[in-house]
């Protein structure tokens, strides 16, 4: 099939690699051309594991194309739409307007008979909206909502958990437009991936409640380390034990600095808007104590971080290891780790940042924090170290590594993923979230 995919940023440039590798004929449409000629010359513009392998694949092949002209799209029988639809500027509301100019320019571009897929995360409501911004183009409408992550990308767009196909349920072209979804996916399909087919606000839905559910998976269980905190208990040992029942599971219960990314946390704000527009109170206060419980977290570790440096860190040399928000990606929207750097920058420390690939994106937008490029340079002299995200390099730490190196043999591990007594046992003082140790109010304000 001929594919079109409008905006290729973490989402549309791996679906439009994946879809090409899989034998469609892919072009991908962005409007920054500076993205379009890396990805055109098989670059991938920014850090995601197995992306740069499927555009070479899709160069050689002659398979994989990108342009800045819609022009490109007039030959395609299916269009994926996965431009970005971040918070508003002004409130919790999704930005809608990137969706709207893609989807008019799209309009004018698309052939009679082809088929528009969304694909970005959107309110419950806005395929209607995407309808009407078709105005008279005589083209299908069907959504698609996308559920990879950053970092595993490619590996879940090849093996999804799940297929979801909202369509217009009483449109007689409803029928051929599964037909085109079921030919696009048809190498999932064979290999048993579930599809599940459903009407518009359902497939809206559907994708807003799954984040929302992690979301809140994960605020849960970083309420549950506040409270093993005040109660001398160990959060990580609780975890394990609660997720070993099949009914709760083991994954989204690392306890830490909390959530953050280009998705979850608008994707949660998002959420509660339409809750309060839809006058659906329970789901907009929840959401609302989800995104505390994780801001929360972030205020929580400047805390810790104050209190072991004697109650104020004006003038204290800090490191930071990882400013990514998340290991395996050097996406740093609404990092976590550069939220407490910037915190703790604004509290009058100087703030060393180091990540094996978020940096190049994080010192063009933070000139207040200090950059170096190794973990040694950025943990020269330090009087405290705080490992704020958890790339394999950072867990994988020993004492050895940094003991020569800092001036102060004190951890901040906000991921709980060091083994504290191997740490302790070699003259560090190591804390973590969760872990049995009150933090105190007097340095919450941080
Ligand atoms: N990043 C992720 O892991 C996932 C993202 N999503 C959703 O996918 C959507 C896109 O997210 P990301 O890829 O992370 O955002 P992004 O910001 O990385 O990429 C968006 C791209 O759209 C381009 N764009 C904007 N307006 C355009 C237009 N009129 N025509 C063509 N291109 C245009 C931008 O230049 C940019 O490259 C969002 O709705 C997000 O919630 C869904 C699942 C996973
Ligand atoms: O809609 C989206 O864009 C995507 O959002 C998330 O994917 P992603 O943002 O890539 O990252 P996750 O791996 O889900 O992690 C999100 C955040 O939670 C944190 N996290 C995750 C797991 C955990 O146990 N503890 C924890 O603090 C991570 O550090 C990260 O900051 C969802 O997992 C995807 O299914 C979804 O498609």
């Amino acid at each position: 099939m001929r594919i079109s995919v409008i905006g290729c940023g973490y989402l549309g440039a791996v679906h439009a690699a994946t879809l090409a590798s899989m034998g469609h004929v892919v072009v991908g449409i962005d409007t920054d051309s500076h993205k379009v000629s890396q990805l055109a010359r098989g670059f991938a513009p920014f850090f995601e594991p197995g992306l740069e392998e499927l555009l070479a694949e899709g160069g050689a092949t002659g398979r994989l194309d990108f342009a800045t002209s819609m022009d490109l799209v007039r030959d395609c029988d299916v269009h994926f739409l996965c431009v970005g639809t971040p918070q508003s500027k002004t409130s919790e509301l999704a930005d809608l307007t990137y969706l709207e100019a893609a989807t008019r320019s799209l309009a004018e571009h698309a052939k009679a008979g082809s088929v528009v897929v969304g694909k970005s995360t959107v309110p419950v409501g806005t395929v209607r909206r995407v309808r009407a911004w078709l105005g008279e183009a005589e083209v299908e409408l069907a959504w698609n909502p996308e559920f990879l992550r950053q970092g595993t990308a490619v590996k879940d767009s090849l093996v999804p958990d799940r297929l979801v196909y909202g369509v217009d349920d009483g449109d007689a072209a409803a029928p051929a437009v599964l037909r085109a979804l079921d030919e696009v996916y048809a190498p999932l399909l064979h290999a048993g991936v579930p599809r599940l087919v459903c009407n518009f606000a359902t497939a809206e839905l559907i994708k807003s409640a799954a984040n929302a559910y992690l979301a809140t998976k994960l605020s849960y269980i970083n309420a549950m380390s506040e409270l093993c905190d005040a109660a001398g208990a160990d959060v990580t040992q609780l975890a394990a034990a609660m997720g070993l029942d099949p009914r709760i599971g083991q994954r989204y219960l690392a306890a830490g600095l909390g959530f953050g990314g280009g998705c979850l946390p608008k994707d949660i704000r998002s959420f509660r808007a339409q809750a309060r527009e839809l006058g659906v109170d329970s789901v907009d206060g929840w959401m609302g104590l989800v995104d505390s419980i994780n801001v929360g977290q972030r205020t929580r570790v400047a805390a810790v971080a104050a209190e072991l440096c004697g109650g104020s860190v004006v003038g204290r040399r800090l490191a930071v290891l990882g400013a990514a928000f998340k290991p395996d990606t050097d996406d740093i929207r609404d990092s976590p780790a550069l939220d407490v750097a910037l915190r703790l920058a604004e509290a009058g420390a100087h703030v060393v940042v180091t990540d094996p690939k978020a940096i190049n994106n994080a010192c063009m937008r933070y000139p207040q924090l200090q950059f170096e490029a190794t973990l040694a340079a950025a943990c020269e002299g330090a009087e405290l170290v705080l490992l704020l995200t958890e790339w394999a390099e950072y867990r994988e730490l020993s004492p050895d590594d940094i003991a020569e190196l800092v001036a102060q043999p004190v951890m901040v591990d906000a991921r709980n993923v060091l083994d504290r007594e191997v740490w302790r046992e070699a003259g560090w003082t190591v804390r973590g979230l969760g872990t049995g140790l009150q933090v105190p109010e007097a340095a919450a304000s941080l």
